[in-house]
């Protein structure tokens, strides 16, 4: 039996009949985060949509060893996926609890009243929210609320897209916290271009690029490394790989590598 909940081999994606992921590979192990890093429109969220099915793919897609990438998007959400995608995709004129309920489900990896306590701990912040309507929570609280929903089942992986994009750096800690309890919880797949984030949480990255894995190993060996991510990235990664502890708060320049990729090249 396989020790990786999710493989992925030759993965290529097709958006309007264009090829827009061309070779896809990477592992995730049972435990912990493994970060998808890359600069913009590498492919990056093609490859997490490719996984679910979302979008046209070939290539192989294993989930606990077994072959899923024939089957449709629902089955593999069924099999215990759940995906926070980058807009965060609450429902806006839903309460809070309204968006948690409609989340649950039943079945083998559905709701438990043991999820629903999980939640509440790793979300204190929705509890007194429960009766807000999700379109006035703030971006950070609209990012919890949708963790929150993935998390509400038993799922066997996540798939979290870019979840501090557009945030605050103080909400950047509240998410990225909120992100390692629930990756004590259930391994994630994570987009994310925030290295201080990546540092405080990936044990491993895979680094994309033009549609291509060019880069998989331990977080800690490229984060300590500024002449790769700089190769990899486009980035400058001055305070990064600095910190040793991983925790570094929110005084540490932040490195994003969106953001510096044009002037870095
Ligand atoms: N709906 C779409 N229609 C046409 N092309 C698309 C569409 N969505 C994405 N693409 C193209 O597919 C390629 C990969 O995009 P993708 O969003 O997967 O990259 P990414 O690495 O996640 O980027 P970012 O970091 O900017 O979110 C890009 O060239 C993008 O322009």
């Amino acid at each position: 039996m396989s020790t990786n909940v999710l493989e992925v081999r030759g993965l290529a994606a097709r958006i309007a009949g264009q090829e827009v992921v061309h070779d896809v590979g990477l592992e995730v192990p049972a435990t912990g985060v493994t970060a998808v890093l890359g600069r913009n429109g590498v492919g990056k969220t093609s490859t997490l949509r490719a996984i679910l099915g979302l979008i046209e793919r070939t290539g192989e897609v294993l989930l606990d060893g077994h072959r899923v990438d024939g089957e449709r998007t629902e089955r593999i959400v069924q099999r215990g996926v759940g995906y926070v995608p980058e807009d965060r995709d609450v429902f806006a004129g839903l309460t809070v609890a309204e968006n948690l309920r409609l989340a649950e489900r039943t079945g083998p990896h559905g709701t438990t009243p043991e999820r629903r306590h999980l939640v509440e701990d790793l979300f204190p912040d929705l509890v007194p929210r429960a009766q807000q309507r999700a379109g006035t929570l703030s971006g950070g609280q609209q990012q919890m609320v949708s963790l929150a929903r993935t998390l509400l089942n038993d799922n066997r992986l996540l798939l979290v897209d870019e979840p501090t994009k557009g945030l605050a750096p103080r909400i950047v800690d509240d998410v990225a916290a909120a992100l390692a309890a629930a990756a004590r919880t259930v391994p994630i797949l994570l987009v994310e271009q925030n290295l201080e984030v990546i540092e405080r949480l990936a044990e491993r990255v895979v680094v994309i690029d033009a549609g291509r894995v060019v880069h998989t190993g331990p977080a800690r060996e490229l984060l300590d490394d500024p002449d790769m991510i700089q190769r990899l990235l486009g980035v400058h990664a001055d305070g990064v790989g600095t910190s040793g502890t991983g925790t570094s708060g929110t005084d540490a320049a932040t490195t994003a590598v969106g953001h510096e990729k044009e002037g870095a090249r």
